[in-house]
């Protein structure tokens, strides 16, 4: 340490302009009274706090569980399409759920916020963080024993990951660790569920898809980060014990859906009198995909929370095998695109006009046909909306949440 008159070596680097002389002890501690105020004060806001005492309650109450062998559920992307129509199964049948959602703009606000809104006043209480946030984690695990995480929280889309591609790493690789070290380093930990994709299958030719096929190359990064998801949590599985169950969802469709995904966009444009785009794959053959209503998903997802198992590890150490998972979640029973514009035209009662746009590449996948006798099997899975009928009722939905654009000229 220099005598105290030299002038530190760090001194010697700063802009002369604002060279001090040597500060008095005094000096010094107000220094570093000050520099560990504010930075304590830029953290709080930046990563804030654990909530003041009636974030607390809330939180508490709404992780109440009010059946006997209920089960208290940490549900992540519960304010988004799945996750607050499976938030709402769990707390009607009397378990407890605390939803965490950061409320991305990916397909706009608004709806999210009125799925927020409508599972409150079913006492359903969404904390509004980002997973990728430790502290925020921490602070929920020592407010509430969670026995189940729901992991519905992504960056979803498969044509938008060309666009922003590190939303994908950020949304559904980085979140996903965060998430599993916090179930790891819990006690007791929870069982943890989580949404993978059926786009894992990527250009397979082999139909129907099985779990037990080789499931690459992706065609999407998407796919390839929801892919390595499935490696991720395996490993989570084997070092810690955490208990995994990985779910395939196909395309998933139903009131209060997703606006990004083709069927929610084909009725505003019908309705708007727009035309649509309809892509081919190559040598012009229609896209098809397995459609799979979302009351249907929801039965999948909350089956798979009752049939977990148990995670084995405390402390972050695992003792003894979990188990792991993984279910094709759809219909069974592939529809063409065109066929879905069909339903919905004979629905509204209106036609529309179609561009059709012939793929180029590899840009999506373009058949999805699977095969869910295992999840028949293990969870007493059993879809039973056909298309015809589901598109029926978001049809119904739509009209009555946005308006009948043709009776009552409203803007969606
Ligand atoms: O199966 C899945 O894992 C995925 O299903 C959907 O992805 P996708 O099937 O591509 O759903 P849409 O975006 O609704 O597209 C459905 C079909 O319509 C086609 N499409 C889409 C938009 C459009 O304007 N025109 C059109 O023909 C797409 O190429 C696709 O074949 C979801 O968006 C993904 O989050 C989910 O993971």
């Amino acid at each position: 340490m220099p005598p105290l008159e030299e002038p530190c070596k760090f001194q010697a680097f700063m802009n002369p302009t604002f060279r001090l002389r040597f500060p008095s002890t005094m000096m010094v501690f107000l220094w570093a009274l000050f520099l560990i105020s504010f930075m304590a004060s830029f953290l709080t806001f930046v990563h804030p706090a654990p909530r003041s005492t009636s974030w607390h309650k809330n939180v508490r109450s709404s992780a109440h569980i009010r059946r006997p062998n209920g089960i208290s559920v940490l549900v992540t992307g519960a304010a988004g399409f799945i996750g607050s129509h499976v938030s709402l199964a769990l707390k009607n049948r009397g378990d407890g759920v605390v939803g965490v959602d950061n409320f991305d703009n990916y397909y706009g606000r608004s709806l999210k916020q009125t799925r927020r809104d409508l599972l409150g006043l079913n006492g359903v209480y969404i904390v509004d963080g980002d997973i990728n946030d430790r502290r925020l984690l921490s602070v929920l695990f020592n407010t509430v024993e969670f026995t189940h995480v729901m992991h519905l929280a992504a960056q979803v889309g498969v044509q938008y990951a060309v666009e922003n591609p590190y939303a994908y790493v950020r949304g559904n690789i980085a979140s996903l660790v965060t998430l599993l070290e916090q179930c790891k380093s819990a006690d007791p930990q929870p069982a943890v569920v989580w949404a993978s994709s059926g786009s894992v299958y990527g250009a397979q030719n082999k139909v129907p898809f099985s779990e037990t096929d080789r499931v690459d190359p992706p065609t999407t990064l998407y796919a390839s980060t929801k892919k390595t998801g499935e490696e991720i949590t395996h490993t989570y599985n084997r070092l810690h014990g955490l208990s995994i169950t990985g779910l395939r969802f196909f395309t998933v469709y139903g009131p209060w859906g997703r606006p990004d995904m083709a069927y929610f966009s084909f009725i505003k444009n019908i309705l708007q009198g727009k035309p649509i785009t309809v892509y081919r794959a190559k040598n012009q053959v229609d896209l098809a995909r397995d459609f799979i209503y979302i009351d249907d998903i929801v039965k999948g997802c909350v089956a798979s929370l009752d049939t977990s198992g148990k995670s084995t590890g405390s402390g972050g150490l695992k003792n003894g095998s979990a188990p792991y998972r993984i279910f094709n979640l759809g219909n069974g029973s592939p529809v063409t695109v065109p066929a879905l514009v069909t339903i919905l035209e004979e629905n509204l009662k209106m036609k529309v006009t179609k561009d059709v746009v012939d793929m180029c590449g590899d840009g999506d996948d373009s058949f999805a046909y699977v095969n869910i006798s295992l999840a028949e099997r293990e969870l007493g899975y059993k879809p039973t909306t056909d298309l015809q009928t589901g598109l029926g009722e978001f049809v119904k939905w739509y009209l009555w949440y946005y308006g009948n654009p043709l009776v009552q000229n409203r803007s969606v």
